[in-house]
């Protein structure tokens, strides 16, 4: 396969025109000025050390010199004297400066006549100027390095002004012509484009909007996790109605300097009302738009005098501003309810992990350049993605093109994607790493997790098992889980735990021992159990009852510490709960894999054999005796 077929990144639509800030080229940038300065500095130290070379005396042993005749001349230089001993022996230095004391010494003069001293005089200005240059030096160079960091900032972060563009807002802006992407390229979010059609509406024609005194949505939130096609979609609708796109991230706004952040909305406003009808887009909102005045972050005035600029811009738009102000957060339960308000983000449009049909949209769209064989199962491919984003599909597609590639092949295949998929689930795979020992134990571990995944009732249908170590797993069972769930059986969680202790359980049966290897599988155990008593009511000694512990952020998946709301005594239960269901689980484990430990025993011997097994060659190999 010839290189231009494979794009080196599938979303280059959106790339291409990121990447090219109007930048002028300015003959005296900050990088001459920086290294002029430098070099004023160094010649400032040197000619320093120059003066210095000729030896200063007290103005007594000067005036002893003079009257035992050994100076031939002087030179006044403001209080200063600098003078030539008269030559006697060869290696005595012939030059020597004194400073003159404060008090008039009228004596001087006679003196210096009566021994024939060649007098002259050098005004004091040079010096002067010498010293004022010397003190301004430093602060030039302090002065020279900000400009020179900020400028460097900007060119890292894609800005586009000039040389002092301190308060300049940073947006990104897309002229109508630069912005490439359509609604066609942002697949699966029909309810999204719905919501914002009425948007699209009013910025292609707000005079008819005006002229029926209908109030627009001036700010609009979109909230979902990461890389479900917000910015995308931002700047689709931009597109669609014709209008100039400024697009920042909030996390732009904030520098090291308190009220720049501020300046920059005020700029960026400024900017978009010049070219109303226009869309602003602020990404990660939540970074300035947190609660303010709270513990969480620390209060920051810089971030609170910045979102309060940006209320303040929304409120003062007038009827006639065509102005429509995009903001995008996946963590919309951390932002000040002031900017929900009426008026401000008063819409809420929501973005979801795609689903199957979704996904197979999204696909569509990234293979659209893309030479895919003939015959490709879209819907297949989708369904091994469950739970993938956007951005993730976008990811496949390009992996998978890098692998076909690889091969020198003319055509993406199935065999691709499959390789592609492994790799971003499980990392890329690192083949020398076990010794023969550790191999043995991880095809028994994930045998268990396969045999148990087999031949347990309700568990989702296995894909592949690989020993294979890949990231930082040393091998991998992999089940597909049935399409998109969002509602979980009592039953199919029960065998859900016990597939996850299955790795373990065979160890302990083939090996007599168990590792360290199945503490990953363990704590998702526990974590599962954990909701199960606490947040299902799927325990009976619990009963059907909702404890807060912790619960799980909807998006980032980490947890969000809660009071507790139950006793010490119902703590204890909760505890001897989860530990039965596990114990249960694991005694099921047990019961299966000793009930199939023939097939066991020939799936460990093919995994070292092979590495990798997939269903269909799982199915062939235990076909006989089944
Ligand atoms: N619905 C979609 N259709 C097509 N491509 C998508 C879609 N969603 C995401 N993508 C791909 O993922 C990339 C990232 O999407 P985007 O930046 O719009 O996500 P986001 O929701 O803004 O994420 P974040 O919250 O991380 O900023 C896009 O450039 C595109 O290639
Ligand atoms: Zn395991």
């Amino acid at each position: 396969m010839t290189d231009n077929k494979i794009p080196t990144n599938n979303n280059d639509t959106t790339k291409k025109s990121e990447s090219t800030p109007q930048q002028t080229p300015h003959p005296f940038d900050a990088h001459t000025l920086m290294w002029i300065l430098m070099f004023f500095a160094a010649y400032t130290i040197f000619s320093g050390l120059f003066a210095q070379k000729t030896p200063e005396i007290s103005y007594s042993d000067f005036k002893k010199a003079v009257i035992s005749n050994q100076v031939s001349s002087i030179s006044f230089k403001g209080d200063q004297i600098y003078g030539i001993y008269i030559e006697k022996d060869a290696d005595k230095t012939k030059t020597f400066h004194t400073v003159i004391p404060p008090t008039t010494d009228t004596n001087l003069m006679p003196v210096l006549e009566t021994n024939k001293v060649n007098i002259s005089a050098k005004s004091s200005a040079d010096p002067q100027w010498l010293s004022i240059l010397i003190g301004i030096v430093p602060w030039l160079l302090i002065i020279a390095f900000f400009i020179y960091s900020s400028r460097m900032l900007q060119q890292k972060m894609g800005g586009k002004d000039g040389f002092m563009g301190f308060s300049k807002s940073k947006a990104r802006l897309f002229e109508t012509k630069d912005n490439e992407i359509n609604y066609d390229d942002v697949a699966g979010v029909e309810g999204a484009k719905q919501d914002l059609q009425e948007i699209i509406d009013y910025l292609k024609k707000p005079e008819e909007f005006n002229k029926l005194g209908a109030k627009m949505p001036r700010g609009i939130l979109l909230m979902g996790p990461p890389g479900t096609g917000k910015t995308m979609l931002a700047k689709a609708t931009a597109h669609e109605a014709g209008v100039p796109f400024f697009s920042i991230s909030g996390s732009e706004f904030i520098e090291m300097f308190i009220g720049v952040g501020a300046s920059r909305v005020r700029d960026l406003f400024k900017e978009a009302r010049d070219k109303a009808p226009a869309l602003i887009f602020i990404d990660e909102i939540d970074s300035v738009g947190r609660v303010r005045g709270t513990g969480l972050g620390g209060g920051n005035d810089e971030r609170e005098q910045t979102l309060n600029q940006i209320l303040a811009e929304m409120d003062g738009f007038s009827v006639g501003e065509a102005v429509v102000v995009l903001a995008a957060t996946n963590r919309p339960d951390v932002l000040d309810p002031a900017l929900l308000r009426p008026g401000r983000f008063d819409r809420k449009v929501t973005f979801e992990l795609p689903q199957q049909e979704a996904r197979i949209k999204i696909l569509k769209v990234h293979t659209r350049k893309v030479p895919i064989e003939l015959n490709f199962d879209y819907k297949e491919l989708a369904s091994m993605t469950v739970g993938f984003s956007g951005a993730d599909l976008a990811n496949l597609v390009n992996e998978a093109a890098l692998s076909a590639a690889r091969k020198k092949a003319d055509t993406v295949t199935r065999d691709d994607f499959n390789q592609a998929h492994d790799k971003i689930i499980m990392g890329s795979e690192r083949k020398d790493l076990l010794n023969p020992s550790e191999r043995k134990r991880t095809a028994v571990h994930e045998s268990g997790h396969a045999i148990a995944a087999l031949f347990l009732p309700n568990s989702d249908p296995l894909r592949q098992v690989s020993i294979i170590p890949r990231g930082r797993a040393l091998g991998a069972t992999e089940q597909l889980p049935v399409e998109d769930r969002h509602n979980y059986t009592q039953s199919y969680l029960e065998t859900r735990l016990s597939v996850m202790l299955g790795g373990r359980v065979a160890e302990k049966i083939v090996l007599d021992d168990t590792s360290s290897g199945a503490s990953n599988d363990l704590e998702q155990a526990t974590h599962l159990a954990k909701m199960m008593v606490t947040q299902w009511g799927m325990s009976d000694a619990i009963g059907p009852i909702h404890f807060k512990v912790g619960s799980e952020h909807p998006f980032l998946g980490y947890e969000i510490q809660q009071e507790k709301d139950f006793s010490e005594k119902t703590a204890t239960t909760i505890d001897q709960e989860i530990y039965r269901i596990i114990k249960e689980a694991e005694q099921t484990t047990f019961a299966i894999l000793l009930q199939h430990r023939d097939d066991l025993n020939r799936l460990v011997e093919e995994l070292l054999n092979k590495e990798t097994l997939d269903i269909h060659m799982i199915e062939a190999m235990l076909k006989p005796k089944d």
